[in-house]
């Protein structure tokens, strides 16, 4: 999959209204809220909660979820290593785009690869890339199996699932890490609002 420019002779076309305009105009700041973990382990309900929890508060997000994408935009894409790295790289840019705009972009995918992440991130400034880790054990994604494809990768019938038969490299410095608490996960709405406080303390729920 080529990711190199192939165009000659482009120019960057400005315009008058830009992304501090649209920030003022919303009262927030672009930035991308990148989930990523193991399926199961709560990337769209930590994204479903903050962005409710962010809509009741007046603030404009929207969300990307890999298992969304994979119906439109990256449904040419399969799972073997170089299709989830171009699904990586084009959500980054499609997510990048929904920041310039003056949004709360939530990403929830898996994004296995810490470089592909790391090519995300490095498509923004660095501190609107705020890097979730679902840090949840493989036995409790296992346990909890609600598409039940666990079930079918242990038994042989889906090949290079994440974290049976395909690697998940964790990350090294995320911004949040969500995990459990003396063996319990905190709920949808504890996820959420640890990453709200953190998007307040950083600025971003204001222009
Ligand atoms: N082989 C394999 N490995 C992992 N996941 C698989 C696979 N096949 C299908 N699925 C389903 O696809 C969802 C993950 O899509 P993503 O776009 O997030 O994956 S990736 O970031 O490109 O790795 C994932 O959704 P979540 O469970 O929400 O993570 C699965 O439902
Ligand atoms: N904080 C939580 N507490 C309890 N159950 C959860 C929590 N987060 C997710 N779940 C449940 O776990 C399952 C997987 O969550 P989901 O958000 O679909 O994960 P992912 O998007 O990472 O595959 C769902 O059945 C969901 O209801």
């Amino acid at each position: 999959m080529a990711t190199l420019s192939n165009s000659t002779n482009i120019f960057w076309q400005d315009c008058q209204i830009g992304r501090p305009e649209r920030q003022k105009l919303l009262n927030q700041k672009g930035c991308v809220v990148w989930i990523t973990g193991l399926s199961g382990s709560g990337k769209s309900t930590l994204a479903c909660s903050l962005s409710r929890e962010l809509h009741s508060r007046g603030k404009l997000s929207y969300v990307l979820d890999g298992d969304n994408l994979r119906h439109g935009l990256n449904k040419d894409l399969g799972f073997k290593a170089e299709d989830r790295t171009e699904n990586i790289r084009r959500t980054g840019e499609v997510a990048k785009l929904f920041a310039d705009a003056g949004l709360i972009c939530v990403a929830s995918l898996i994004s296995p690869y810490r470089r592909d992440r790391d090519t995300c991130r490095a498509m923004l400034p660095d501190a609107n890339f705020i890097e979730v880790f679902m840090n949840m054990p493989l036995e409790l994604c296992e346990a909890r199996d609600p598409k039940g494809l666990y079930k079918l990768a242990r038994a042989g019938k889906i090949k290079g699932f994440t974290g049976i038969d395909d690697p998940y490299e964790p990350p090294i410095n995320c911004e949040i890490e969500i995990k459990q608490e003396n063996g319990n996960c905190p709920t949808p709405t504890m996820m959420a609002g640890q990453v709200v406080t953190y998007l307040e303390n950083k600025g971003f729920l204001e222009s």
